[in-house]
């Protein structure tokens, strides 16, 4: 896909901002979406790539998931000593910011309370099932027929009406709740204005991706992976054009610190 002329033109142009952030999402993009969220892993070299990025000079790289950061940082294999800044939760976690993820009591309870609710509610669907991260609770249904999933949605639906007090972001075959206010355009805003960068570039896959999407200028790109409604400028088909496009980016921007 990096073959197409306006996604190689428009990645060899922001390659030649001064100070760039390269930002991915990790599940659907980096990797392929699994029906076993622990199995998920990224495609070989695409991690390498941002890595590669990252020990460029003024040139940074990350990860923006909805994953906890534990968990990104157990399946992307991104230690405390990985080049990469890591988001998570919805952007409620950084490894830079080293931003807390205790809940208060009352936000504990909440999320306690509907996780119990959404257990019982969901009880007998088949392929219907809970992941519990510390800050969300995350309702499955891609292992779900489609009328399971359905009613499952409909079951969910029923007990957050009765929890306004939380956040509800949906997703591919998931709708995760939360007691916190949180969103990845405006953990990535952030982070590029700590790093004082000129552009970012964001490969994104989801509804949640567009909050970053949507924060965009004409000096950043983004690239939305798959199909579906979007802000982004540019789209390809899947995460094996991720890996070709990171690839493109990082040679492009190696020839320009080369003087090329
Ligand atoms: O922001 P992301 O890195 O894209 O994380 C969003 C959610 O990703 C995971 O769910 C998705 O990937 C699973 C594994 O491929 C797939 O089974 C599921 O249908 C997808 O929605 C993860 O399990 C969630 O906790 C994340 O919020």
């Amino acid at each position: 896909m990096t073959s197409e002329p306006g996604l190689r033109a428009a990645l060899e142009l922001v390659a030649r901002s001064p100070a760039l952030l390269v930002a991915s999402d990790f599940d659907g993009v980096l990797a392929p979406l699994v029906d076993d969220p622990m199995t998920s892993r990224a495609l070989p070299g695409t991690l390498d790539d941002l890595c590669a990025l990252a020990a460029l000079p003024s040139t940074y790289a990350a990860l923006v998931s909805g994953r906890d950061l534990a968990t990104l940082a157990q399946l992307t294999g991104q230690g405390a000593d990985s080049p990469l800044t890591l988001i998570g939760g919805h952007g409620a976690q950084s490894t830079r910011a080293d931003i807390g993820i205790t809940l208060s009591e009352t936000e504990q309870a909440s999320l306690d309370a509907v996780t119990v609710a959404l257990h019982a509610a969901l009880g007998g669907v088949p392929g219907a099932r809970l992941e519990l991260k510390p800050t969300a609770t995350v309702l499955h249904t891609r292992t779900a027929t489609p009328p399971d999933a359905a009613e499952a949605g409909r079951r969910a639906a029923e007990v957050l009406a009765e929890h306004p007090e939380l956040t509800v972001l949906r997703g591919k075959d998931v709708v995760e709740v939360t007691p916190l206010v949180v969103d990845k355009g405006s953990a990535l805003a952030a982070l590029a204005r700590a790093l004082d960068v000129d552009a970012v570039v964001y490969f994104g896959d989801d509804v949640t991706d567009e909050n970053v999407f949507i924060r965009l200028t004409p000096a950043d790109l983004g690239i939305k992976v798959g199909l579906g409604a979007t802000h982004a400028a540019q789209r390809v088909a899947g995460p094996p054009d991720v890996a070709a496009a990171l690839t493109a980016l990082r040679l492009a921007r190696q020839l320009r610190d080369a003087g090329a």
